[in-house]
């Protein structure tokens, strides 16, 4: 049994709009362990990206608990939460917020200024195939190109933690592949911990785990016992 990275306790999430509240997280409970890639499913709305924003440090949970080794994530003050950032979680998003004035070499290299480890990012351009492209600026890159330089950016701080959140919504299918496939690697490579969100159910096929998010809830969560080759992801 790997062991446990994160553990998320009851945690709930309330947004106030004027008068009316808004319940994004209704008691989720959620482990994650050493080197698994989980996705984390489910429909626009259904609390994904607050619970990956929980996860990850950007923001606290109304009520619950979550523990990071003995870190509690949802006591910590501003400076370890911008540590645990900093030092365990690698971020990718939809668009891949390059700065669009530095060099994909430069673009990776600003994120490893701040940190404890980093990963040589020479090497880590080459694993995302782009050891030829790193004086190219992010305007001269394709949306694969640019998405596999916010990869290498995350992987370089060496997190122990890796939040992708919809990392293939932009691109095509192919290009959705190899991004998938990188990820998978990175989780199998390294033995690090990936998780994925997305609303696209066929994405969940390659997971070790799947855990699906309805209303705020976690309605089920499956095992994959022989997930598929991200090459074989199709949608
Ligand atoms: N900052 C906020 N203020 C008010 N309501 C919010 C805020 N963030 C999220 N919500 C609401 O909380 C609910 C869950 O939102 P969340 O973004 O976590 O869902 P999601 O599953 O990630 O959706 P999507 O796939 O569309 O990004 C939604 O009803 C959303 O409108």
């Amino acid at each position: 049994m790997a062991n446990e990275l994160l553990r998320v306790k009851n945690i709930k999430k309330k947004y106030k709009m004027g008068e009316v509240e808004v319940y994004a997280l209704r008691g989720v409970d959620f482990t994650l362990y050493d080197g698994e890639l989980v996705v984390v499913l489910g429909h626009s709305g259904s609390g994904k990206s607050t619970l990956v924003n929980i996860i990850g440090g950007m923001d606290k949970p109304s009520a619950g608990e979550v523990y990071f080794g003995d870190l509690k994530l949802h006591k910590a003050s501003d400076d370890q939460l911008i540590q645990y950032r900093r030092n365990e979680v690698g971020f990718i998003f939809q668009f891949y917020n390059l700065m669009p004035n530095l060099t994909a070499e430069e673009n990776v290299n600003l994120s490893v200024q701040i940190c404890k480890d980093p990963l040589d990012i020479k090497e880590l351009l080459e694993k995302v195939g782009l050891s030829e492209r790193g004086d190219h600026f992010p305007s001269q890159l394709s949306g694969g190109e640019q998405q596999r330089v916010a990869i290498a950016r995350a992987l370089a701080k060496n997190p122990t933690l890796l939040l992708c959140d919809e990392p293939t919504g932009a691109l095509d299918l192919p290009t959705g592949k190899q991004i998938l496939k990188i990820l998978r690697d990175f989780c199998n490579i390294y033995n690090k911990t990936v998780v994925i969100i997305t609303h696209n159910a066929d994405i969940s096929q390659m997971a070790d785990r799947v855990v699906y998010l309805k209303d705020g809830l976690i309605e089920w969560v499956k095992v994959n016992e022989e997930p598929i080759d991200p090459e074989k992801v199709s949608w």
